[in-house]
């Protein structure tokens, strides 16, 4: 189901949380918003959830067409996944993920035999086959997150929206479960939607970024389109390592050339201040010889660094990428 939201505002008081946001959700995509603590990523989530309401006005928010704002949050055919969602401790995994049909009303509540039916399937769903009978004290921290995931699944909503959902996971699980988050959603085509302040995660998980800031939408767009052509100097630097040069250039570490001092096309030459190798990769400071000190860092590869012999304190030369065009990056 697509979701579509049209001016929407939000004070909380004399507080601004959402300042006239425009946002198009298409049926079966997995979007990010992203954006620093405070920004509105929340609030825009719960608003589309029913769980809290815009400022009245012109502001719409529609879900396939019909404009939901008049329908409570029970209605909306939506399920959520928080950092911190509480399983029932004193439930079994099974009565967890059931949780939700077995409160329904009795017209729209499934028999139990269904319900343990379809329990069983959102747990061989999120690949937790097995598992039904444990309480989860005995299940990791990512196996609890697809428990709260296959729970939010049960009632078959229309739209998934997922708030940090890995936020208290440690790194490696993280990775883990982003990867298979993408994965599951190919699978199933669920029109979702995530919060994250992590500009890797978003970058990698979702077919559309949302990048958020006091209380407006910055810039969205597919992942990569957003991290070649930045339309702000804040989305420039939000998502990913930055040399910032003068003439309000700004260039990626990837983007630049390392080579010795003399060879031909070199743009500027410095001194090595860093030098870090880890696996296939290296990182460099390289402080320039003229212009404003500022180091500049450089990735390469390990390979290159090797094959230059290169050490810190080598002076080296830098080829800069050609300039984009200079409207793209607008300085607040
Ligand atoms: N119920 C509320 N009452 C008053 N202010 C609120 C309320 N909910 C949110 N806010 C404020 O609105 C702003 C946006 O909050 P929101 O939770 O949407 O941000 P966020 O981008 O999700 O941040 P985080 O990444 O820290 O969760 C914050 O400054 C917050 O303090």
């Amino acid at each position: 189901m697509s979701v579509s939201i049209q001016n929407i505002h939000k004070t909380f008081g004399s507080y601004c949380a959402l300042d006239d946001v425009s946002l198009d959700v298409p049926n079966g995509s997995l979007t990010a918003l992203l954006g620093p603590s405070g920004s509105g990523k929340t609030t825009l989530l719960r608003i589309i959830a029913g769980l809290e309401f815009a400022d009245p006005g012109e502001g719409r928010i529609r879900f396939h067409g019909h404009d939901v704002a008049d329908v409570p949050a029970g209605r909306r055919s939506v399920g959520f996944v928080f950092q911190h969602y509480a399983l029932f401790r004193h439930m079994t995994v099974a009565e967890n993920i059931g949780f939700g049909l077995a409160v329904q009303p009795r017209s729209l509540r499934p028999p139990k035999k269904e319900i343990r039916d379809r329990t069983l399937d959102l747990l061989k769903m999120v690949r937790l086959e097995g598992l039904q009978d444990r309480r989860p004290s005995e299940l990791s921290g990512g196996q609890r997150q697809r428990v709260a995931l296959a729970r939010a699944l049960a009632i078959q909503p229309k739209v998934l929206l997922l708030d940090e959902p890995f936020g208290a996971l440690d790194a490696q699980v993280r990775k883990e479960l982003r990867r298979w988050l993408r994965q599951f959603h190919d699978e199933i085509g669920l029109t979702t939607l995530f919060v994250t302040h992590d500009q890797e995660e978003a970058l990698e998980l979702a077919d559309q970024v949302v990048v958020m800031r006091n209380a407006r939408i910055e810039q969205s767009g597919p992942p990569q389109q957003i991290y070649d052509t930045p339309r702000t100097s804040f989305v420039y630097e939000f998502l990913g390592e930055v040399n910032k040069l003068s003439g309000d250039r700004y260039i990626r570490p990837h983007e630049i050339e390392l080579k010795f001092a003399a060879e031909e096309g070199v743009d500027l030459t410095g001194r090595v201040s860093r030098l870090f190798v880890a696996g296939p990769f290296a990182r460099l400071g390289v402080l320039p010889e003229t212009g404003p000190r500022r180091e500049i860092e450089v990735w390469a590869t390990r390979e290159q660094v090797e094959e230059m012999a290169l050490a810190q304190g080598d002076i080296v030369g830098l080829r800069l990428p050609a300039p984009k065009e200079k409207a793209a990056v607008k300085v607040p």
